[in-house]
């Protein structure tokens, strides 16, 4: 399977405008009340929208001015979400969908569906520790991406993302919608942490530093890439090491500082 590993969702999101050629059907480039006229029309869709990733991520969707519409779904607590959400003064105009029989309409037209429904880690949990519960979730919300929006872009958040990711193939597979070019893991996480760790010990502008990320994302399938990274640093074997395994345990830390109240949230979104 060569589904993608995503490294944002912003770039989900150019993609789908890239996308956009001149001879993209008019009802996908009509004008919302909010358009300046410089982007299309584009539906971004939040399924888990009311949690701990799915709030700051409806937040900067709202504030993207490439998102037209913003569907907020949830199976609870969705309408005080995107009532907030809606007063912010960018293009996006948000709707709230809560409860199973809503998802059908939260879905309907979307370019972009994110996922970060499921349950989070507790200290001493690996992330496979969730997949009986969040394979089921992603399962059932998938079904209905392929019945409701077949051509839109999948980014899965939800963990263990080296499996949802499958699951999610083998719906799209069974529904006849699967196309490896929409199906991504969401592991932009990786890299933000690498990012982070590396300009601390390299001294430089964290702005400026460039490392790739290859693999999954869970322990050791997780592989930063420091020899390549950029700026250019002289860092020891020792500390590339350390580097590395940080960069690997980075959600465990979370995890364990959070003590028992979920992962990482503010970083993922
Ligand atoms: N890929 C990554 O880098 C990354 C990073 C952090 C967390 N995660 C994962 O993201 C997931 C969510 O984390 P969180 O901290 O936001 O958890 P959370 O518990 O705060 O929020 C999850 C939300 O999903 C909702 N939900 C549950 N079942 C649903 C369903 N059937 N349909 C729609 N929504 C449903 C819940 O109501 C809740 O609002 C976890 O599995 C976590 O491990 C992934
Ligand atoms: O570690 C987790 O459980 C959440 C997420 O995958 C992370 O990397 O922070």
């Amino acid at each position: 399977m060569k589904t993608a590993m995503l490294r944002s969702v912003g770039a989900a999101l150019r993609r789908s405008a890239a996308s956009s050629t001149p001879s993209t059907p008019s009802h996908l480039l009509r004008q919302s009340c909010y358009s300046t006229g410089a982007h299309p029309e584009r539906k971004v869709t939040i399924l888990g929208a009311a949690g701990g990733i799915g709030q700051p991520l409806s937040l900067l969707m709202k504030l993207n001015p490439l998102v037209s519409s913003l569907s907020l779904y949830d199976i609870a607590n969705t309408p005080g979400v995107a009532a907030d959400v809606s007063h912010i003064n960018s293009r996006a105009q948000v709707a709230g969908f809560a409860g199973e029989e809503q998802l059908g309409k939260a879905l309907e037209g979307s370019d972009v569906v994110v996922i970060p429904a499921g349950v989070p880690r507790k200290p001493g949990m690996t992330r496979d520790d969730l997949f009986n519960i969040n394979a089921g979730i992603v399962k059932s919300l998938c079904i209905a991406i392929s019945k409701y929006c077949p051509n839109a872009l999948v980014n899965m958040i939800s963990n263990p993302v080296n499996s949802t990711v499958p699951v999610a193939a083998e719906v799209f597979k069974k529904a006849g919608t699967y196309d490896e070019k929409k199906l991504f893991g969401v592991t932009t996480l990786d890299v933000v942490r690498a990012k982070t760790f590396y300009a601390g010990k390299a001294n430089v502008p964290v702005a400026e530093v460039n490392v790739p990320v290859v693999g999954g994302h869970a322990g050791i399938t997780i592989l930063p890439l420091f020899s390549q990274a950029t700026p250019k640093a002289n860092l020891s074997d020792e500390v590339i090491t350390a580097l590395t395994k940080r960069t690997q345990d980075g959600g465990t830390e979370v995890v364990e500082a959070k003590a028992g109240k979920g992962s990482a949230t503010l970083s993922m979104a």
